[in-house]
């Protein structure tokens, strides 16, 4: 018996004759923020309407906590919330009510809705704002209102389509705050093309790219895909760049005026520490040192030819 919460198997899909995603496959075995990180286009759409059930797949299947999407959609439904990335909102009804429809429609008996609602609105803290109108709220707020409609049946997975796109920053912030919250009981899958936000709050990551999935692990596991390769440094003593090359690990030095040089280090971050200890015995007068990370498009690129 399959234990993971949700168990994706081989998910294809084609619009029309092109491909959208091919062979996806994967498992969240526990509570958490997935982050599914991809570029525009990627397939991170595609992928969530499939496993929330809004889109029927060309290929493979989607088991949720044991319940086969395909064979039986009601009971399997029952366990996903979904924010697609235009969250379904009314904007001519009050918070409370709009949660209150969302309630009969998920099938909460008439006698608890009122406190599903009023449960809700206090997980996502909006209490105050309950007889407002939805258009009269900021983005931040309508998002948690987004929120509340995708948790309020309590499902055991949660799937939030960039859920932070076209926030302010301290909206961004609290609506990670709450998705962080609310993933202590639950998987969340969360998506995204920005690589900080995954940082921010993800515990595992999915990344796509090109309709495949290239890598599937923790956030840790994936920074070392983020290795530093080159170094940036200001030296108030410049010397010539023939001296820098003369220090182990470093297998390419470039000037770029006024004692700045970008250093190429193959991504061992003991070479920074070895470079400091050269530039104060050869008293060059380092006044800064950066490491310039590798870009999230090499990432990709690099993922997606060792899947390839
Ligand atoms: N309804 C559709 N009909 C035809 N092609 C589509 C449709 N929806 C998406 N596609 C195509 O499928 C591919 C994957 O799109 P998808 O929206 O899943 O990617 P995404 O990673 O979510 O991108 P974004 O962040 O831009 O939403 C893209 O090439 C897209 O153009």
């Amino acid at each position: 018996m399959d234990k993971s919460l949700i168990s994706v198997r081989g998910l294809s899909h084609r619009y029309n004759t092109q491909w959208a995603i091919r062979g996806i496959s994967f498992d969240l075995p526990e509570t958490g923020v997935y982050g599914l990180l991809g570029s525009n286009g990627a397939g991170k759409s595609t992928t969530m309407n499939i496993i929330s059930g809004v889109l029927k797949q060309t290929e493979g299947e989607v088991i949720v906590n044991g319940i086969s999407l395909n064979e039986d959609p009601i009971a399997a439904k029952k366990l996903i919330g979904f924010l697609p990335q235009h969250a379904p909102l009314h904007p001519d009804t009050t918070v409370q009510e709009y949660l209150s429809n969302c309630a009969r429609l998920r099938k909460i008996p008439e006698k608890e809705v009122r406190n599903a609602v009023n449960e809700v609105m206090e997980k996502v803290s909006i209490t105050h704002f309950e007889k407002r109108l939805i258009r009269n709220l900021s983005g931040g707020y309508k998002q948690r209102v987004g929120i509340a409609q995708a948790i309020i049946h309590k499902p055991a997975i949660i799937i939030l389509d960039e859920p932070t796109n076209g926030l302010d920053p301290n909206q961004i912030m609290e609506v990670r705050k709450l998705v962080r919250d609310i993933a202590k009981e639950r998987a969340v899958i969360f998506s995204t093309h920005i690589l900080t936000e995954v940082h921010a709050i993800c515990d595992h990551i999915l990344m796509i790219d090109r309709g495949k999935l290239v890598f599937s692990g923790e956030t840790r596991e994936f920074d070392n895909y983020l290795q530093p390769d080159s170094l940036l440094v200001r030296l108030l003593a410049a010397p010539p760049v023939e001296q820098i090359l003369q220090i182990a690990g470093i297998t390419d030095a470039e000037a770029l005026g006024g004692g700045e040089y970008r250093l190429k280090i193959g991504g061992s971050s003991r070479i920074a520490e070895q470079f400091i200890v050269e530039c104060v015995s050869r008293n060059w007068r380092l006044e800064t040192i950066h490491p310039e990370k590798t870009s999230l498009n090499d990432v990709f690129s690099e993922l997606s030819n060792k899947n390839a």
